[in-house]
């Protein structure tokens, strides 16, 4: 058995293996999406196999019927959504990442915006838009102000999860001591909140293993 933090990290990817050999059912579409991603030169940013079957998990909790997600990449997360049967509108500044990801989304229930997330967010306010869930996946400086929108825009009940927020503050001067995404959502009065740590050999770097997200529930 292994007694250090090194032999555990060691460890977690073999749990990681397991979980995944044991928990996931074959999706041809996912794995076209990582394939033809990579051979189309997206960057390896994807949430974990592991994550993405949360994600949907997350969803079929709460009944979601419809997905907003900030950051859509090659359109892995979005896929994950969209075979829970829910309807997905994402969000993608660059056109690359977008014609990649409507290849990989083809056929379904899936609506990819070409633009800068905070232009297109008070827009879809504007038109009164609402989600049952909120996925927020993009640039890392700007998730106070997606999760601010986040709040307008999706219905009572519904949630909001914040990607990658234990990796961002423990790469932060004074960890623990400044204000950030994590302070102001508790002081965020619509919203109960949470954050939720995790260790994944999803990244192979170490540094990168220990992460975690934010996930919040809309009271009003
Ligand atoms: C981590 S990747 C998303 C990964 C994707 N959710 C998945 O798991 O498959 C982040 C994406 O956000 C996009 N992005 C970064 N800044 C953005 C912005 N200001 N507005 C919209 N998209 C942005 C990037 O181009 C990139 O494709």
């Amino acid at each position: 058995m292994a007694s250090s933090t090194t032999g555990h990290l060691h460890q977690a990817g073999k749990i990681d293996a397991q979980a995944i050999s044991s928990l996931l059912k074959p999706n041809p579409q996912l794995d076209h999406a990582l394939s033809n991603s990579t051979a189309k030169g997206l960057p390896p940013k994807t949430v974990s196999a592991l994550q993405g079957q949360y994600l949907a998990i997350q969803c079929r909790l709460i009944g979601a019927k419809s997905v907003l997600e900030i950051g859509t990449l090659g359109g892995y997360s979005t896929i994950w959504f969209a075979s829970t049967g829910a309807s997905v509108t994402s969000i993608e500044i660059s056109p690359k990442h977008r014609d990649v990801a409507l290849e990989n989304t083809k056929d379904l229930d899936v609506e990819i915006i070409l633009g800068v997330a905070l232009d297109v967010l008070p827009k879809l306010a504007e038109e009164g838009r609402k989600f049952d869930l909120v996925f927020i996946d993009a640039a890392w400086e700007e998730q106070w102000e997606y999760f601010s929108w986040a709040v307008k825009l999706t219905r009572k009940n519904g949630c909001i999860y914040v990607d990658n927020v234990v990796r961002e503050l423990l790469e932060c001067e004074n960890v623990g001591e400044n204000e950030n995404l994590v302070t102001k959502a508790g002081r965020e009065e619509k919203v109960i909140a949470t954050l939720v740590s995790t260790v994944s050999s999803h990244k192979k770097n170490v540094d990168e293993m220990f992460d975690g997200f934010l996930l919040a529930a809309v009271k009003e």
